[in-house]
C-alpha cells in the first residue's frame, strides 16, 4: 500500500484486529493511517507498542476521519456497536468492512441506520503471518474503489476470493475461517499418536509440524490437485496405504463433512440470533 492508503479505523482490537494490523503495517501501510478502538487497556497498550498505531477506548473517537472502518468485534456485540456508530458516521458514510462470523450485510446496514457501503469478509488467523485466506462479498452501495480498498486490506494478510452470493459465506466460514483449527487438531492427534509409539513429544511435535508445513507448501507451490499429491506418497501395499485404509474404515471424509456441516449450521444460527 502507498501513502494514498485510506485512513482505516478498527473497532475491536482483539486477535483478528491484531493479525490484520500486523499484516497491513508489514506490507507498508503507515501506522499513522490506522486508528484502533479497544476497551481493554492492556490490549490497547500492546497494539500501540507492537505497531505504533493510535489507540482509543471509544469507537467514536477512532472512526472520526476514517475512509474505511473494520468491524472486528464479536458477533454478539456488533448490533450495539453499529447502533452507536451509525449516527456518528452517517454524514460521511465510510466503507464498513465486517469480519464478524454469521452476521449478514443487511443486518449491519439496518443497525447502522441504512444506506451504508459494506463489505463482509471472513479472514482466518494465519493472516497474522501473511498466509490468511479471506472470502469477500460487497453490497450494492459499495463502489468499485471501495471494493478494491477492502480487497487490498485483506490481500495484505494473504489470499482473497470474492464470492457470488452472501449465503455462501457460511461455507467459507466453515472452510477457511474455522479451518486452521482443523489442521491444528490433526497435528495434535498425530503428535499424540507418535508419542504413544515411543517418540519423544518434542520430536513428535517437530516432525508433525514440519510435515504440515511441507504438505501445505506442496499444495500451494506444485499447483497439483491434493489427490495427485496423496497418490504419490502412497506406495502400493505400503505404509501410507495401510493408514489411508484405516481413515476410510473410520469414514474420515464423512466425519469431515459432518464437521463442516456443524460449522455451517452454527454460522446460520448466529445470523438468526440477531
Ligand atoms: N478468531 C478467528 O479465527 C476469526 C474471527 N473472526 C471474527 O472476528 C471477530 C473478532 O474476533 P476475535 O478477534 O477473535 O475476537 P476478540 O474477542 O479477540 O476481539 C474482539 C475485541 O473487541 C473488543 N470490543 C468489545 N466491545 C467493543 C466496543 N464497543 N468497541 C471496541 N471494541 C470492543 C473486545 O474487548 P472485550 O474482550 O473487553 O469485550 C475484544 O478485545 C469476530 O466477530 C469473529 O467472528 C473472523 C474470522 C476468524
Ligand atoms: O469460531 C468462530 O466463530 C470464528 C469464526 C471463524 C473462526 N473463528
Amino acid at each position: 500500500m502507498s501513502h494514498t492508503d485510506p485512513a482505516v479505523a478498527f473497532v475491536g482490537g482483539g486477535n483478528m484486529a491484531h493479525s490484520l494490523i500486523g499484516a497491513m503495517t508489514r506490507t507498508g501501510t503507515a501506522p499513522a493511517r490506522i486508528q484502533v478502538a479497544e476497551p481493554d487497556a492492556a490490549r490497547r497498550a500492546q497494539l500501540a507498542r507492537d505497531f505504533g498505531v493510535a489507540v482509543h477506548a471509544e469507537a467514536v473517537d477512532a472512526v472520526a476521519g476514517a475512509d474505511l472502518v473494520v468491524l472486528a468485534v464479536k458477533p454478539q456485540v456488533l448490533g450495539a456497536v453499529c447502533a452507536a456508530l451509525g449516527p456518528r458516521i452517517a454524514a460521511r458514510r465510510p466503507l464498513l468492512v465486517s469480519i464478524a462470523a454469521g452476521v449478514r450485510i443487511d443486518q449491519i446496514d439496518t443497525w447502522l441506520g441504512g444506506g451504508f457501503p459494506i463489505v463482509r469478509a471472513m479472514p482466518n488467523t494465519p493472516a497474522l503471518i501473511g498466509a490468511g485466506a479471506t472470502g469477500l462479498i460487497a453490497n450494492a452501495a459499495a463502489t468499485a474503489d471501495q471494493r478494491a480498498q477492502a480487497e487490498a486490506l485483506l490481500t495484505a494478510a494473504g489470499r482473497t476470493a470474492w464470492i457470488a452470493r452472501e449465503d455462501l459465506m457460511d461455507a467459507v466460514t466453515a472452510l477457511s475461517g474455522s479451518g486452521p483449527a482443523y489442521f491444528f487438531l490433526l497435528v495434535e492427534a498425530l503428535e499424540d499418536a507418535a508419542v504413544a509409539h515411543g517418540l519423544p513429544r518434542e520430536t513428535a511435535r517437530a516432525l508433525a509440524t514440519q510435515t504440515c508445513l511441507g504438505a501445505g507448501r506442496m499444495l500451494v507451490e506444485s499447483g497439483e490437485p491434493p489427490a495427485t499429491l496423496r497418490e504419490r506418497v502412497t506406495s502400493p501395499g505400503g505404509t501410507t496405504q495401510a493408514a489411508l485404509e484405516a481413515f476410510a474404515a473410520g469414514d474420515f471424509r464423512r466425519l469431515v463433512g459432518q464437521a463442516v456441516e456443524a460449522a455451517v449450521q452454527r454460522g446460520r444460527a448466529l445470523s438468526a440470533a440477531h
